[in-house]
């Protein structure tokens, strides 16, 4: 699935150039950010519609119009995946570590330098 939304990506940059009387990601690129956030908003209400509604592969079809509008919405701010990938892998190492710790009040906490416990200010 990375590599999808990394091709995806690439084919929204190239997109933006072109006419938006016929590319639906130039138009948006047009239409400027307020319209991008309100068109990712709609799909993700829509995906979670169709699964309320019990429909999977409707809710399969607006997931990936979520996310192309998701990718379009960071091509306008200059967010590449990566910089999404880079923080899903740093909260899953600092909650990868986290379960291996024993968890006070609800919060995990974390063993610092000084091997005092220290709540983890996430
Ligand atoms: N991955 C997508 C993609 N996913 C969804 N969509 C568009 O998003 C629409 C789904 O959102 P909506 O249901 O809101 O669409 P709608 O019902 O037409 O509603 P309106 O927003 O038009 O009112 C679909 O009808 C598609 O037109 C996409 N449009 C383009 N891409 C890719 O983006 C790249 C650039 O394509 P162009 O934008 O066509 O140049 C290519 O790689 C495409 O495959």
């Amino acid at each position: 699935m990375a590599d999808s939304i990394l091709r995806l990506h690439a084919a929204v940059l190239a997109a933006r150039l072109r006419d938006p009387a016929v590319s639906r990601t130039a138009r948006l690129a047009s239409e400027g950010l307020p319209k991008m956030a309100k068109k990712l908003a709609e799909e993700a209400f829509e995906v979670g519609l169709e699964a309320v509604q019990g429909d999977r592969r409707r809710t399969i079809l607006e997931s990936a119009d979520l996310i192309y509008n998701l990718v379009v919405l960071w091509s306008e701010i200059g967010i590449a995946p990566d910089d999404v990938w880079r923080e899903m892998d740093r909260r899953e190492q600092l909650y990868g570590i986290a379960e291996k710790l024993p968890k006070t009040r609800g919060k995990p906490v974390a063993r610092a330098a000084t091997g005092r416990r220290t709540l983890l200010g996430v």
